[in-house]
């Protein structure tokens, strides 16, 4: 028998854990509404400690990003003793699953999906949030392939700006930029470039650029950045790489060049597009009558409480009806 939670009932069916990350559980559900699949992150506050202000930041990052290329957020539902983020599922499980047992990509392959990687953060960064954490582990695939980025909680938007300089070092040492492992100030949007060139080499060559054994040669490898060029690698690959994993950020490429870079455009002589193909601010009549119809209100107030986006359960069903609809599929409530 699954664990349910009361504050789930009669809205979500959890089927299963799909995985957990440190203070977090992660379980596949139903919104019973609309029969969609979800994931819902579960937190009990008990344990958060000093991660409570990363749930928060996570949470601010979620409501602000909504873009076809980053995990969506549909509902937070905050009890005394826990959080529920639910937010879509990606069924076709995590990118490093897929290289792995494709042994490596094919160069177009790559690119593919490089270019929705660097959508997605481009698309971040436009937003002013760096993502910081940026690894195979947080890049997933959703039923068709499509790639989806996940796991803000380590993400940044400094008051200032991209521009203004962070400091904390945090995220996974395998993929920091060697300026984040020295602990010296940053720009998000530097250490991001740097960790998009570590996804990128995992993409191309199917293992790591710098690995170790231990953390001491791990940082070793990073800080002189040299690393392996497999035979395969082309020659428009090596010299993209070695902007990416330039040790000297001020040389290191940045993600307006990348957008519009030479092997970017192979094959589709156009360059990476970061809008979001999704606009929830507009109201879809279709979507808004049949909650309407739901709650026996009139469309107007129906509209009324869901332009306000407080991100509860109206705000899941509104959401996951209009992404139904953006696919083509037909939409309905049971
Ligand atoms: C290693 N991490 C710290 C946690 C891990 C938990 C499972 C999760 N997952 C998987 O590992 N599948 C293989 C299935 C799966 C399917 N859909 C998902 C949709 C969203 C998320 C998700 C998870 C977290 Cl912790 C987030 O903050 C956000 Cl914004 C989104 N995880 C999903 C997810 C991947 C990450």
């Amino acid at each position: 028998m699954v664990q349910q939670y009361r504050a789930l009932k009669n809205r979500y069916e959890i089927e299963k854990t799909i995985g957990s990350g440190g203070f977090a559980k992660v379980k596949l559900a139903t919104h019973i509404l609309t029969g969609e699949k979800v994931a819902i992150k579960i937190m009990e506050k008990l344990y958060l400690g000093k991660d409570l202000h990363r749930v928060k930041t996570e949470l601010e990052a979620l409501k602000g990003l909504s873009h076809h290329h980053i995990s969506k957020l549909y509902e937070v539902i905050e009890t005394p003793t826990h959080f529920f983020i639910v937010m879509e599922y990606c069924s076709g499980g995590e990118l490093f699953d897929h290289i792995v047992e494709k042994k490596k990509l094919s160069e177009m392959e790559s690119r593919l999906f490089f270019r929705q990687i660097l959508s997605a953060v481009a698309y971040a960064h436009s937003k002013g949030y760096a993502h910081r954490d940026l690894k195979p582990e947080n890049v997933l695939l959703d039923k068709d392939q499509t790639l989806k980025l996940i796991d803000f909680g380590l993400c940044a938007r400094p008051s200032g700006g991209l521009q203004c300089h962070l400091n904390t070092s945090c995220g996974s040492p395998t993929y920091a930029a060697p300026e984040l492992i020295k602990s010296e100030e940053y720009l998000g949007s530097e250490v991001d470039v740097w960790s998009m060139g570590v996804l990128l080499y995992a993409l191309l060559c199917g293992f790591l650029p710098f690995d170790a054994d231990n953390i001491k040669t791990l940082y070793e490898k990073i800080s002189n950045g040299h690393y392996e060029e497999p035979s395969w690698l082309s020659s428009g690959s090596k010299s993209l790489l070695k902007r990416m994993l330039e040790i000297d950020r001020k040389k290191r490429i940045t993600v307006e060049e990348l957008l519009d870079h030479r092997w970017m455009k192979l094959g589709f002589n156009e360059p990476v597009c970061y809008n979001s193909l999704f606009n929830f601010d507009e109201r879809d009549d279709e979507c808004v009558k049949l909650l309407a119809e739901y709650h026996g209100v009139e469309c107007d107030a129906m509209w009324g409480r869901l332009s306000k986006m407080n991100y509860d359960h109206d705000t899941a069903t509104y959401l996951i009806l209009l992404m139904r609809k953006k696919q083509g599929q037909p939409i309905k409530l049971a």
